[in-house]
């Protein structure tokens, strides 16, 4: 079985510091809460505690023969308390169950904040997933630590203060029985805590199982998946991994459920021998010692509730212990530390210091879990308002090299510079006004057409920009065609009324994005590959109006549209192999002649390609 190595017990948090850390939450966000949380406390001792003093002072005054009104004052005034006692716990009770959904809910917040905060590089990758699926764990249900903290701790002292209130009534039993339960109550807590260790230990192999299970959940009620799951018969894999990683799952939770039985085995026999003892020793003082029936009621009572005190401590310790574990995992994603710059940062280029002047100096990056590295060595100088090309084949690193240079990435060697400022000097939400970027992968918002190119409320928006970068972007005609035009809502699978865009019409709507945000470096990665070639054509001949007074990386497969780029820049495995113009990388015939030479010939060998081809770089 693969075991991921995980240095559980190297704690960068004690126990104590986890319970503090989540008491101080709770009594920052809700005093109430804290409040109700406390007075459970002596309620949950008094309670049993009446009841076991109910039935001797029931038996003493029938023995004493104290009368009527006696025995219905003796036995009223527990009888009395246990009401209230009740009344109040049960009160108090759903008060801390209702507001410890809305605790844990607090922490799902934060959570999902960090999720959307924290560097990228933190939770890119499959290090950054797991870290965060651990972290979820604490907050997914009703037992996870960040709910369970309020009851486990409020039975742990609770049965801590009970159980010195039963132990110094049965104390006086045998000083040597106390000495046993001592050992058994060790002998539990310490299998208990095995079986927590063991199933944390397990939660790092459980982690990447659940992610892939949630991910085929997904999927499957996806409807952007259902076509592909049918055409390619998809629905069988679908099944077949579902019911693999699910074994796998059911094999890592019976390793767990084992420990955990034979941690209960052993507290049961355990418990059977320790009331066993009590009990043969109440008995004989009965019988030979003049104990008397009340105070063999009370003593009785006692040691069954000792017992219970007992079990209950071991088992709220052990919780403790899992709630301190999960903690732990809540704080390491929670704590991640940001390598970017958070705080002041020198101040962004001035309007008059625009376009930006960019320079890279022997940047080097590697995947935080790649052997290799995947940008190498790059010395690059974009110089103002330059309009540069990237190209180069797949997996030659250059998305990774954009983001990189807006700050998605932190280069492992070697330095950015924007307008001679190192771009680590930036703050970080600063720097990324910097950029205005079109990636391959389009993410959409529920939300309206144009509040998802504005990313603002439609109250923010600027009517005016929105229509300009509608027109330039070529998504104007289609969102002229909707009967809500702009305000349509956007995702089928949250709004019944919403729409959905074509591939191309994303691509538009993600330019228009770009455009609105206007930031001085704008960076197109293929940013034609899903338009039609009347659209495609039209951004081309737009494209100086589009980057006008603003540096701009364009990014493309077809060779042929760099053209209209002052420099072109190839990169192979990660590094810059070739760069000049068209004109200059065509006369050294290397791989860029290549490369273009072969997308030429598949033009001129279709009716009308090499026309068409002409005509958009030409324009
Ligand atoms: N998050 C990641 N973790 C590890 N490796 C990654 C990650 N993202 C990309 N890579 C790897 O880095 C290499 C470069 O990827 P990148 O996306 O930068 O290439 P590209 O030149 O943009 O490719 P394409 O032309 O196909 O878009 C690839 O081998 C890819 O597998």
């Amino acid at each position: 079985m693969e075991i991921m190595e995980e240095k559980i017990f190297k704690k960068k948090y004690s126990l104590f510091e986890n319970l503090r850390y989540l008491m101080k939450n709770m009594w920052n966000w809700d005093k109430g809460l804290f409040g109700f949380f406390i007075i459970q406390i002596p309620l949950l001792v008094l309670g049993p505690l009446l009841s076991i003093y109910l039935p001797k002072v029931l038996i003493d005054s029938i023995v004493e023969n104290v009368g009527i009104t006696k025995l219905l004052i003796n036995i009223g005034i527990p009888i009395i308390g246990i009401i209230i006692v009740e009344t109040m716990l049960k009160g108090s009770y759903f008060k801390t169950l209702f507001g410890g959904v809305i605790y844990r809910f607090r922490y799902i917040q934060i959570l999902i904040h960090k999720a959307n905060d924290t560097d990228f590089e933190n939770i890119d990758g499959s290090q950054g997933q797991n870290k965060f699926m651990k972290a979820f764990m604490a907050t997914e249900n009703n037992g996870s630590a960040t709910e369970a903290i309020i009851k486990v701790s409020v039975e742990l002292i609770s049965n801590i203060v009970g159980l010195v209130l039963y132990g110094s009534i049965i104390f006086t039993i045998h000083p040597l029985f106390a000495l046993f339960i001592v050992i058994s109550s060790l002998t539990n807590y310490f299998m208990g805590d095995y079986a927590n260790k063991f199933e944390y230990k397990n939660k790092s192999n459980l982690a990447p199982i659940e992610k892939k299970l949630r991910y085929i959940r997904e999927k499957s009620g996806d409807f952007k998946a259902a076509k592909d799951l049918r055409l390619y018969n998809m629905s069988l894999w679908f099944k077949e991994m579902y019911n693999i990683f699910l074994y796998k799952r059911i094999k890592l939770q019976k390793q767990n459920i084992s420990r955990k039985y034979l941690a209960n085995i052993i507290d049961g026999l355990l418990g059977f021998l320790r009331d066993g003892i009590a009990y043969g020793i109440l008995i004989y003082s009965v019988l030979y010692k003049n104990m008397s029936i009340g105070n063999f009621v009370l003593y009785f009572g006692a040691t069954a509730g000792f017992s219970t005190w007992l079990s209950a401590i071991v088992k709220s310790i052990n919780e403790l212990n899992r709630v301190h574990l999960e903690t732990m995992d809540l704080r390491e994603f929670l704590e991640m530390e940001d390598k970017m710059n958070r705080g002041t940062g020198v101040e962004l280029p001035k309007e008059y210091e625009l376009p930006c002047d960019i320079e890279l100096r022997n940047v080097f990056y590697k995947y935080p879990e790649a052997e290799d590295y995947t940008i190498k060595n790059i010395n690059l100088h974009i110089r103002k308002g330059e309009k540069l090309a990237l190209v180069g084949i797949n997996g030659a690193g250059k998305t990774t090299l954009v983001k990189l240079l807006c700050g998605l990435y932190a280069p492992t060697k070697g330095e950015i510079y924007i307008n001679d400022k190192k771009s680590t000097l930036y703050n970080r939400d600063e720097y990324y006004k910097l950029f205005s970027v079109v990636f391959q992968d389009i993410y959409l918002l529920p939300m309206s057409i144009e509040e998802n190119i504005a990313s603002q409320l439609e109250e923010d928006i600027d009517e005016e920009m929105m229509d300009k970068v509608l027109n330039m972007s070529g998504l104007m005609e289609k969102v002229k065609s909707l009967e809500k035009g702009k305000k349509t809502l956007m995702l089928k699978s949250v709004y019944d009324d919403a729409i959905d865009l074509s591939g191309g019409e994303k691509q538009k709507l993600a330019l228009a994005a770009a455009l609105y945000k206007d930031g001085p470096i704008i960076i197109l990665d293929e940013p034609t590959a899903a338009l039609d070639p009347i659209a495609e054509n039209e951004i081309y001949q737009k494209y100086n109006e589009l980057t006008k007074e603003k540096t701009s990386i364009f990014i493309s497969h077809r060779l042929s549209s760099t053209r209209f780029c002052d420099r072109i820049v190839f990169l192979k495995d990660g590094e810059i192999v070739e760069e000049g113009d068209h004109n200059s990388l065509m006369n050294k015939g290397g791989i860029y002649k290549e490369m273009y030479d072969m997308q030429a010939h598949y033009y001129k060998d279709n009716i009308g390609g090499a026309e068409n081809e002409k005509r958009y770089t030409d324009s």
